[in-house]
């Protein structure tokens, strides 16, 4: 079977989703099955985080759907009964990637600086999040930080967009970024389906072009 970051690379942005109200879940899915872009990192942000993610799976079982922010390993559990395909932490808690690896789901902790690449890659992890990405110092600070090291992948994540989101993409080792614009918290809870269905086929586009 290919990595997870395999399979994430295949759609270069990953949308970053905080869902608060469970009824967007299913129809958020559906949105991102035909506007092309059949990914999604559901952020535990939220107190029905679980209960979206398998909404969503329930809805479109061919959607590879992610549980984001996760900060516990009971958070671990609960994504993995919910169907999650794979973890994603915003940094680096070795607690959390050795249990992931343990239940043997596929995980992306969060790094920003040589010291925690270097105490990921010590636990045989090879995908990273990059996170986050624009406040740490966007696409000079990361060129910068992995030039050292040769077998790490990343995803970079916090403050990235239509304008910059080519910019990371042009980096060797970046599979993917994630972003939350095309997924915006506003429209989905107010059920904006159309906006949010135009929005996510424009970061399609956009990425097309990387
Ligand atoms: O919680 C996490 O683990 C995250 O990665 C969430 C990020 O902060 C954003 O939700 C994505 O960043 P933006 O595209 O700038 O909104």
């Amino acid at each position: 079977m290919s990595s997870l970051a395999d399979q994430l690379a295949q759609f270069k942005v990953i949308p970053v989703i905080e869902i608060s109200v469970l009824s967007s879940a299913a129809p958020l899915a559906d949105a991102l099955m035909q506007n092309g872009l059949p990914v999604a990192e559901v952020t535990f942000r939220s107190d029905i985080a679980a209960e979206a993610l398998a909404a969503m799976k329930a809805a479109q079982p061919e959607l590879l759907v992610g549980a984001g922010t996760v900060l516990t390993t009971e958070q671990v559990d609960k994504a993995i009964a919910a169907g999650a395909d794979f973890i994603v932490s915003p940094g680096f808690n070795p607690k959390i990637v050795q249990y992931c690896q343990q239940q043997s789901v596929a995980m992306i902790p969060g790094v920003n600086s040589p010291s925690q690449i270097e105490q990921v890659m010590e636990l045989g992890v090879t995908a990273i999040k990059f996170f986050p990405a624009e406040a740490t110092g966007g696409v000079k600070f990361l060129k910068a930080i992995l030039a050292p090291y040769r077998n790490i992948r990343v995803m970079p994540t916090g403050g990235i967009n239509a304008a910059n989101i080519l910019d990371y993409l042009a980096l060797p080792a970046v599979f993917a970024c994630g972003g939350s614009w095309m997924v915006d918290k506003k429209l989905l809870d107010a059920g904006d389906f159309d906006t949010l269905g135009k929005l996510i086929a424009d970061a399609r586009a956009v990425v097309e072009k990387a």
